[in-house]
């Protein structure tokens, strides 16, 4: 078995609360409150900004033209065509695109972007491992929802699932697939170790960062109350 392919299968058990979670659970049968919508597109727009910096770090630490050209294709992807599911869910709720950004990350959504970057600060193949949980759970989350219980034409977030689902983006996480490979062959085991550790805070970061959305996280402190032993 290939090195991702057994952090996959290893961490299964992530993917499946990815699956189960209520806000993609609410994406699926098209009931999703349109104020996590609008959390979510807020918070995703400055998440994938910091996604492409992560990149950019990738050519920053990329042996050749290879792995250049192929961040530049990544980046490329993200500025060009992954505004288009933000674009539906904003559609959906009945909102302007430039009405949901948000300039501030909240602390789950912070805490994820914090994490990508001590990958990038470690070295190609940590920063590598760190990134593929994105889309590999979008990808394999929309493709499986569209093979099992496609979602209903008249679902608002239809364009939503139908765009991690295309041929396009399954090559897309194929290639970054063996480019994770690659690099783990020829890294030490206890580069391996770091690889295998940033893949699996990424899942639980993709976990954690539908619930931000879904519970409207924010920075606003809690008042009068502690959150210890107090069941509210
Ligand atoms: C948090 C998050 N993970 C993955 C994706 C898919 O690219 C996204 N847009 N946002």
């Amino acid at each position: 078995m290939s090195f991702s392919a057994d952090l996959g299968a290893k961490h299964k058990d992530l993917f499946e609360s990815f699956w189960a979670h209520p806000f993609l659970r609410g994406l699926h049968d098209g009931t999703l409150p349109r104020e996590c919508v609008i959390h979510y597109v807020g918070q995703d727009h400055q998440y994938l900004n910091a996604f492409i910096r992560c990149y950019g770090l990738g050519v920053a630490r990329s042996p050749d033209r290879r792995w250049m050209a192929w961040f530049n294709e990544q980046i490329r992807f993200l500025l060009e065509d992954e505004q288009h599911p933000h674009h539906v869910m904003c559609e959906a709720v009945g909102i302007s695109y430039d009405d949901v950004r948000q300039e501030d990350l909240v602390p789950s959504a912070q805490a994820y972007v914090n994490h990508m970057e001590l990958c990038a600060r470690d070295s190609l193949p940590v920063l590598m491992a760190g990134l593929l949980p994105c889309p590999w759970t979008y990808i394999w989350a929309c493709t499986r929802a569209m093979s099992e219980d496609p979602p209903a034409n008249d679902n608002p977030f239809h364009g939503w699932w139908a765009f991690y689902a295309t041929d396009e983006v399954q090559n897309l996480l194929a290639e970054f697939q063996r480019g994770v490979d690659e690099l783990a062959e020829r890294a030490s085991p206890s580069e391996r170790d770091r690889m295998a550790r940033a893949f699996e805070r990424s899942c639980h970061h993709e976990v954690r960062f539908w619930e931000m959305a879904w519970s409207l996280e924010s920075w606003t402190p809690p008042r009068g109350k502690t959150m210890i032993g107090t069941a509210h």
